[in-house]
């Protein structure tokens, strides 16, 4: 038994899991007429109605036990104030720090790290405004017109979603392309249209070793110089963000156009940093500093409020007991705002790679279930392609909603209709129909009996599916930037809980490795290593079809 699980408040969860899995969210309804108040908070950014999940007060208290038992809030301390709390890696986990607007010293290994995050600000500043004002010139004089961000993973994905969340926010005086796929498709049609003379590229990556970025970003400085003609041409066209200066400096980038990371920085947590630049350029700097404003404030606001009012560790506690305690395996996100398409992917990074390990932070296997697998997609959209499975499947997923009150694109009718879905999806999600109900409808509707004793079974929906549902008033830079914090501390929290390492990632590196090697093999005439016989068939059948068309 790992230490988590012989906790007396752990255990305690264990048995009402076992209560709770006999009861109906309906029946918990029409006793408290007060749920609604009583299981949901109202934040500045947004609000966290979480009272359709099978939770009853006491269900919430035993919960609140087992966060001070697991001392999250010591650990929260910790991470706010710089201790190496990746265990792994012997790092502090600093994205808070990125967003300080308090501005106040704070030490890693001797450094004000506070002063060097507002030195970088005041670089990322500096430079985009030179950029967006027209007074960066590309080799042959131009002012830029497209900025092209290379990078994977955490040195995409979020900056990435946010450009696309914001998108009505951009003056569009700077268009912001995104290339982090190393398959050739991608760069060749981002860069079909663009006139290398008035192109920035960011090489984005933390490690700067990381091979599909620097492949693709190879393929970008070839195709400038094919322009150019002249390497010089680079220090005008590619700025980098890393935190290995030396390899950024070596591939050919200015000293002062590289843009520092730092370890304490976490790639899945590193918007708030210069990888954040791509959403600078596209919508000025003021409007990047009221994203880290936004999450500043759901810092603070993680910090301070007491468990029991406190939004990311109740929806952490809310995975741990849908997922661990009552077996949900996978999580929907589904926004109902479509400048949030990208959310889910965003937090499949977030979570996923976080938390989806199988050892404790001391290497001992965990024997209870950890994070689900996340995944997601627009609700509209979803809702005419799997919903199907949320609603009837014998699998219950519990789902994220989360939508605006106003949309930043009005189009009249529209808002409504969207709406009007999304309230009635987590209705009938927890609700359900019953067969009794189904036959009177069936009946009222005229239909005759032998139909109603055919299709009565297949129209039951059992409900009691959990939801939250997350509601701003509109997306804005400063709510987006609660909303994204606010799920980083549920992965947080989950990991304190589950005692998990949260902020490494070992499991990518073996595929890693694998590839490196087997890429020789495919360039390589007579390479071979040493496989599996499906991979080395794989491999073999790979070479031969490609020597043959060659
Ligand atoms: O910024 P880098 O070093 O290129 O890494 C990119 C991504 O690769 C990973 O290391 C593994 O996929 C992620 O954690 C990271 O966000």
């Amino acid at each position: 038994m790992t230490a988590r699980t012989s906790l007396a408040s752990w255990q305690a969860l264990s048995d009402h899991a076992g209560q709770m899995k006999q009861a109906h969210m309906n029946d918990l309804f029409n006793q408290d007429k007060q749920r609604f108040n009583k299981f949901s908070l109202q934040l500045p950014a947004l609000l966290l109605d979480y009272s359709k999940n099978l939770v009853t007060e006491h269900t919430m208290e035993k919960l609140f036990a087992l966060a001070r038992d697991c001392d999250v809030s010591g650990w929260r301390e910790k991470m706010f104030t710089g201790e190496a709390i990746n265990r792994t890696e012997n790092r502090a986990v600093l994205h808070t720090a990125l967003r300080n607007r308090n501005l106040d010293p704070l030490y890693v290994d001797g450094e004000n790290i506070s002063a060097q995050v507002e030195q970088t600000l005041g670089k990322i500043k500096t430079f985009t405004e030179k950029v967006r004002q027209g007074h960066w010139l590309g080799y042959s004089g131009k002012r830029i017109t497209d900025v092209v961000n290379i990078g994977v993973g955490g040195s995409n994905l979020g900056p990435q979603t946010v450009t696309e969340a914001l998108k009505q926010y951009s003056d569009n005086s700077i268009k912001v392309h995104y290339v982090s796929n190393v398959d050739g498709a991608q760069i060749a049609e981002v860069l079909r249209p663009l006139n290398p003379e008035k192109v920035l590229f960011i090489v984005s990556s933390k490690t700067f070793t990381t091979t599909e970025t620097m492949t693709n970003a190879t393929t970008a400085v070839k195709w400038l110089v094919s322009s150019s003609f002249d390497e010089r041409a680079i220090a005008k066209h590619f700025v980098a963000v890393t935190a290995n200066k030396s390899n950024a400096r070596e591939f050919g980038i200015a000293q002062e156009n590289i843009f520092d990371i730092w370890d304490w920085v976490g790639g899945r947590f590193s918007l708030w940093s210069a990888i954040g630049l791509p959403v600078a350029l596209d919508l000025g700097f003021d409007k990047f500093l009221e994203l880290l404003e936004g999450a500043y404030d759901m810092d603070n606001h993680f910090r301070q409020a007491p468990l029991a009012e406190n939004a990311p560790v109740i929806l952490a506690l809310l995975s741990v007991w849908n997922c661990t305690f009552l077996g949900a395996q996978s999580q929907a996100i589904l926004p109902y705002d479509q400048s949030l398409h990208m959310l889910s992917a965003y937090l499949q990074q977030a979570e996923m790679e976080s938390n989806g390990k199988s050892v404790t932070w001391n290497g001992e296997p965990v024997d209870y279930a950890t994070v689900p697998s996340i995944w997601g997609e627009l609700g509209i959209n979803g809702q005419h392609a799997f919903y199907q499975y949320l609603h009837q499947s014998n699998n219950v997923v519990p789902a994220d909603f989360i939508g605006s009150v106003e949309s930043v694109t009005p189009v009249k009718g529209h808002h409504e209709t969207l709406m009007a879905n999304f309230f009635a999806q987590t209705q009938a999600l927890m609700c359900g129909v019953d067969e009794a109900q189904v036959r009177a409808d069936l009946k009222a509707s005229g239909r005759q009996s032998d139909y109603i004793d055919k299709v009565a079974p297949h129209k039951v929906h059992k409900g009691n599916r959990p939801t939250n549902t997350i509601l701003m008033k509109r997306i804005t830079p400063k709510t987006l930037g609660s909303l994204i914090a606010l799920y980083e501390h549920k992965i947080f929290v989950q990991g304190i809980i589950l005692q998990i390492c949260s902020f490494d990632q070992w499991g990518v590196e073996l595929g890693k490795g694998l590839a490196n090697k087997i890429q020789q093999e495919l360039t390589e005439d007579g390479l071979k290593g040493d496989h599996d016989s499906s991979t080395a068939e794989l491999i073999s059948f790979y070479k031969n079809i490609k020597a043959a068309s060659s």
